[in-house]
């Protein structure tokens, strides 16, 4: 228990208050020894050690005499830190008494006995009890008085206390350390209720807003607003470009990949989804755009072969001159990846296939993150442990933005944002998150809520179903997909293994996916669906170009009812220049259509031999 009396002094006096006239300063309360008096101790102690092992030296016996020096230094040594932290202890207690002076209106600290006890929490501490004895001339009345007298302490000492007892006849004033006396705690200081109130204002919901045209023709893609209502997003084009999703079950991973999907889908890119929980992206499986949302683990190793061939691909059309502009982005998601890597490794055991194919799903994830990117190949992972290793290991890097929804541990939350470690945790609100993009700080956000348009069909919402109107492309530039293969497998499952790994991704729905009908893909859609299955003969690589961009002899499919047709000329449309004349020749006759010049219409190329 240390005791300490404020320091000594003379009232001021030009303080000009005379109420304190007849009042003095009071006697400190001193138990135990002062650190002027216990630096005296050390000092004679060491005085009379070296004393003592002179004489022992003397006589003959200089190593009984080092014996007897050393504890007796350290004693010393321990006298002195005491000493030390005693006076650090008293100037502490100094500048509390010199504002609760000021707050008082008391001339001066001296006039302020101020008791503390029971310091806790590192080598000063704060004190646990203070016993606060004022001047009799100070008016104590008002009903809040000790409760203000408390907040200056707690804003001197950043401790919060309650108040435990005042003594109005004694002039004596109790606070405590909250954890040991039930009472009002005092309120945070100014910056710290600034800081809570900041944290309150971040909404618990907030509709995902309509991309306007602007939002449409950037990179940009929203995730959520922060505490002052800026917009924070994902930037595809940021030097590292991909996108880790973190969060426990429950935190809000589905509803912020589905807007992910729905902008990117917005914004005419192709989306691929491994939807390793099967059920969870169903609700966009037949948005315009998503061309594949691939729920059993056969058609995930398809869909993850494919889009690192897809990337492939891409490398080999860049090494042979094309721009990187002309490739649009691909947009992949792979939902709860470490389960769907630990299901590949497992199908790779019982395939009886060797370590290389054990880790085929984080291999090939491995390559997208760090290569996908310079071919506009984008990957959205979500893992639900903050500290997977894919985080720890060197891919760290190739992440662009790390979205941690909801409540990190304290060691995991510094692994992961380091030095820059947000001073308050991420709330128990579902789509609360830590976002950091690039080398940015990280900020607390609240993501966009996005309905699942399945749901929002299913309960008639008429509130989500306006806004997933708004959100839904007028144009579907991306046809549905689906996995084809060569064989059924029944054999065994290293042929079915091998049967995965040769598949390949055809356009239409296949068989297997009946019953999903391609209702109204694109927005307002009046006219006719797409057909049930289109059938593609070629094999070949396919992309997306615009109109103007079409050449006599391209493979192109216009729009869905032509299906695939050679382009046989491409004429003006005289007085428009925003159109063009297309004649065409297919399967099943030929024909001509004006078509607008910025359009987007797939080509295939047959014999480029890319794959
Ligand atoms: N951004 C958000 N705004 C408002 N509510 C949200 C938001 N995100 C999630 N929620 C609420 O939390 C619920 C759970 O969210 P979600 O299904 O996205 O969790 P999850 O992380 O995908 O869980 P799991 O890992 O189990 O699939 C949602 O049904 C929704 O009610």
């Amino acid at each position: 228990m240390d005791t300490f009396s404020t320091s000594s002094g003379q009232p001021d006096p030009d303080t000009g208050d005379d109420r304190f006239a007849s009042a003095r300063p009071v006697d400190p309360t001193i138990k135990g020894f002062t650190p002027w008096q216990l630096s005296v101790s050390a000092i004679a102690v060491v005085v009379l050690a070296v004393a003592l092992w002179a004489i022992l030296a003397t006589l003959g016996a200089p190593v009984i005499g080092v014996l007897f020096l050393l504890p007796t230094l350290a004693c010393a040594g321990a006298l002195y830190a005491v000493s030390m932290r005693r006076r650090l202890r008293l100037g502490v207690i100094a500048d509390l008494a010199g504002a609760l002076a000021r707050h008082l209106g008391v001339p001066d600290a001296a006039y302020l006995d101020i008791d503390a006890r029971q310091w806790q929490g590192g080598w000063v501490g704060v004190p646990h009890v203070l016993n606060i004895q004022y001047p009799t001339q100070v008016d104590d009345s008002a009903p809040d008085w000790a409760a203000g007298v408390a907040e200056v302490v707690h804003a001197e000492l950043e401790q919060q206390y309650t108040v435990g007892r005042h003594n109005i006849r004694g002039h004596r004033l109790t606070l405590r350390d909250p954890t040991r006396t039930a009472g009002s705690l005092t309120p945070e200081p100014a910056a710290r209720a600034e800081r809570a109130a900041v944290r309150r204002s971040l909404p618990d919901t907030i509709a995902r807003p309509v991309p306007t045209q602007a939002d449409l023709s950037s990179w940009l893609i929203p995730l959520g607003v922060d505490a002052s209502g800026t917009r924070v997003g994902w930037n595809l084009a940021a030097p590292q470009g991909h996108l880790l999703v973190l969060g426990r079950s429950g935190a809000g991973k589905r509803v912020l990949l589905t807007g992910i999907v729905v902008e990117a889908a917005a914004r005419g890119w192709p989306v691929w989804i491994i939807d390793h929980r099967r059920v969870d992206l169903l609700g966009v499986r037949d948005w315009p755009n998503v061309q594949i949302v691939a729920s059993t683990l056969d058609d995930q190793i398809v869909v993850l072969n494919q889009a690192w061939r897809e990337m492939e691909g891409r490398v080999a059309l860049i090494e042979s001159g094309s721009s990187r502009n002309d490739l649009e982005p691909l947009v992949v998601v792979v939902h709860h990846f470490r389960e769907f890597a630990t299901a590949v490794a497992d199908a790779a055991n019982r395939a009886g296939q060797g370590a290389a194919a054990a880790s085929l799903a984080h291999d090939r994830v491995t390559d997208l993150l760090r290569h996908g990117r310079q071919v506009n190949v984008y990957v959205v992972l979500s893992v639900q442990r903050a500290d997977d290793q894919l985080l720890r290991e060197e891919n760290r890097d190739d992440v662009g933005a790390v979205v941690a929804l909801g409540r990190l541990d304290s060691g995991v939350a510094t692994a992961l944002w380091g030095g820059d470690r947000p001073s308050e945790p991420a709330e128990p609100v579902p789509g609360r998150a830590v976002v950091q993009t690039g080398d940015g700080k990280p900020v607390l956000i609240q993501c966009y809520w996005t309905p699942d348009p399945r749901e929002a069909r299913r309960v008639k919402d008429e509130q989500d179903l306006y806004l997933l109107d708004a959100l839904r492309p007028s144009l579907v530039t991306h046809p549905v997909l689906h996995v084809q293969r060569s064989r059924v497998m029944t054999e065994s499952p290293e042929a079915a293994w091998r049967v995965n790994l040769n598949a390949d991704l055809a356009e239409g729905y296949g068989a297997s996916t009946s019953g999903l009908a391609d209702w109204s893909r694109a927005r307002g859609s009046g006219g006719s669906p797409a057909p049930a299955v289109t059938q593609v003969e070629t094999t070949g690589w396919s992309e997306m170009v615009m109109v103007s961009q079409l050449q006599a002899g391209s493979l192109a499919r216009l729009d869905d009812e032509t299906g695939w047709v050679i382009i046989e000329q491409v004429e003006a449309v005289p007085n428009d220049g925003t159109k063009l004349l297309i004649h065409w020749r297919g399967n099943d006759g030929a024909g001509s259509q004006v078509v607008s010049r910025t359009r987007a219409v797939r080509i295939r190329h047959l014999n480029d031999g890319i794959y």
